[in-house]
C-alpha cells in the first residue's frame, strides 16, 4: 500500500524535521499508523531503528518521577536540581535565589506573555551602571524541558561559584548577566496541562483553528523566508509580522534598550549542537572565523566532562536554515557573540531526556559557557 507524502505527513509528528538529504529524521508515528509507514520506509529502502517503543511509557514514567520527587521537596523543603518543574516552582525558586543572594541577584520583569504571565529576567550583577551585558535564555521553546532545567542549575552555579571560581568572579566584576529560564511561559505550562510536546507560543492565530507562533521564527532577521513556515498549523509557523509575538518583542525591546549587551546565547535542545549565524542566509558572518573558533573550544570543553560529542558551525550548514532565529537577530544587531545551543541528546529520547540526565548536560553546558563568558570578558568591543 503505498501512501503519498501529504498522507504520510499528515500522520507523523516530526521532532527532526527533514532538513537536508543524508540527515537523520526522527518523527514520532501514531501507533495506528505504525504499519503503513514501516511499509513506506521499506518499500522506499529508507533505514530506520525505533528508538523509543512507547512515548506514552516515557512520558509516564516522566510523570511519576516528578510525583516522587515533589512529595520530596515539600517535606524536606527543599529544591532537587534532578528533577523537572512546573513554572510555579520555577519562579518560586527563583525568588528564594534572590532572596538568599541580594547583593549578586534581582529579579526583573521584561513583559507578559500572551495569556499575561510575567517574563521574569534574572539580574546577576556586582555593580557598576548598564555594565556590558550577557544574555542567555532558556526554554524558548516549551517542549525543551532539559533547557529550562539546566538554567535552573545554572543560575544556582553562578551564586554558588562567585568569590570563589577566580575565573567567574573576573566575569561578573567586568559583565552584567541577565538570565531568562523559562521564555516561553505559556508554552511551559501548556507542556505540562495538555501537551507535553507543545513548541510554540500559545497565542490566536486569526482565520485558523491553529494556535502559536514559533518564537524561534518570529525575529526580523531574515523574516519570512522559506526556512519558516506561513501556516499557522506549522510548527515553524513565523507568526502574522516580525516580533508579533510578546514573548519575542519583550525580549527585542530589553535589549535594544539595554544597548549594550555583548553576547546572546539561546539554549534550546536536542541535537548536541553549537550553532552561530547564520540561518538566514549561507553567506558566512563577517566573524565567522572568531565565533566558529570559539566555539570549537567551547565544545571541546563540553566534551572533557563526560565525551558529550557537540557538532558546531552555522545554523544553515550545521542544521538545516531557519530564519527569524533569536541569534541571526541579535548578530545583526551588534551582537558578535551569538550562539544557538542544542542541548542532549541526539534522538535516543529526544525531548523527554529522562531526569537522571539534567544534572550531567548542566555541568557540560556550564564548561561550555564559562568558555564563552571568558572570551567575551576578555575581548569587549
Ligand atoms: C537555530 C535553529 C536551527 C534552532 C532549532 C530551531 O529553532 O528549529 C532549535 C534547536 S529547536
Ligand atoms: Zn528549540
Amino acid at each position: 500500500m503505498f501512501m503519498s507524502n501529504l498522507q504520510l505527513e499528515k500522520r507523523i509528528d516530526y521532532w527532526l524535521s527533514p532538513a537536508q538529504p543524508g540527515l537523520p529524521v526522527d518523527a514520532r508515528v501514531p501507533f495506528h499508523s505504525l504499519q503503513a509507514v514501516k511499509v513506506f520506509l521499506e518499500s522506499n529502502t529508507i533505514p530506520y531503528t525505533i528508538t523509543v517503543d512507547d512515548v506514552q511509557e516515557l512520558l509516564d514514567e516522566e510523570k511519576e518521577a516528578m510525583m516522587v520527587s515533589r512529595k520530596f521537596e515539600r517535606s524536606s523543603n527543599s529544591f532537587s536540581f534532578s528533577s523537572y518543574h512546573t513554572i510555579e516552582e520555577i519562579y518560586s525558586w527563583m525568588d528564594n535565589l534572590v532572596t538568599e543572594n541580594p547583593d549578586l541577584v534581582s529579579k526583573i520583569q521584561i513583559g507578559q506573555s500572551y495569556e499575561k504571565r510575567p517574563l521574569y529576567v534574572l539580574k546577576f550583577s556586582t555593580g557598576g551602571v548598564n555594565r556590558p551585558a550577557i544574555w542567555i535564555d532558556t526554554g524558548i521553546h516549551s517542549r525543551e524541558w532539559i533547557t529550562q532545567a539546566t538554567g535552573v542549575w545554572t543560575a544556582n552555579k553562578i551564586v554558588t561559584e562567585y568569590g570563589k571560581d577566580a575565573s567567574l568572579t573576573a566575569i561578573l566584576d567586568t559583565v552584567d548577566i541577565f538570565f531568562e529560564i523559562v521564555t516561553n511561559p505559556d508554552g511551559f505550562a501548556y507542556t505540562h496541562s495538555t501537551n507535553r510536546m507543545w513548541r510554540k507560543t500559545r497565542s490566536i492565530n486569526a482565520g485558523s483553528s491553529c494556535r502559536g507562533v514559533d518564537p524561534n521564527r518570529n525575529w526580523d532577521a531574515g523574516f519570512g523566508g522559506p526556512g519558516s513556515s506561513s501556516n499557522p498549523c506549522a510548527e515553524t509557523y513565523h507568526g502574522p509580522s516580525p516580533h508579533s509575538e510578546s514573548e519575542v518583542k519583550s525580549i527585542v525591546d530589553f535589549v535594544l534598550s539595554h544597548g549594550n549587551v555583548k553576547a546572546l546565547l539561546s539554549i534550546h535542545s536536542y541535537s548536541q549542537m553549537l550553532l552561530f549565524p547564520y540561518g538566514y542566509k549561507a553567506e558566512p558572518a563577517p566573524d565567522h572565523q572568531e565565533l566558529n573558533d570559539l566555539a570549537r573550544e567551547a565544545v571541546a570543553a563540553l566534551a572533557a566532562l563526560h565525551g558529550t560529542k557537540y557538532t558546531y558551525g552555522s545554523t544553515i550548514d550545521t542544521i538545516y536554515r531557519a530564519d527569524g532565529t533569536t541569534t541571526d537577530w541579535s548578530y545583526d544587531n551588534g551582537i558578535k557573540y551569538s550562539y544557538t545551543f542544542e542541548l542532549r541528546d541526539t534522538g535516543r529520547y529526544g525531548f523527554l531526556l529522562p531526569a537522571s540526565q539534567i544534572i550531567p548536560t548542566a555541568e557540560e553546558t556550564w564548561l561550555a559557557l564559562m568558555k564563552i563568558m571568558e572570551h567575551v570578558r576578555d575581548n569587549l568591543y
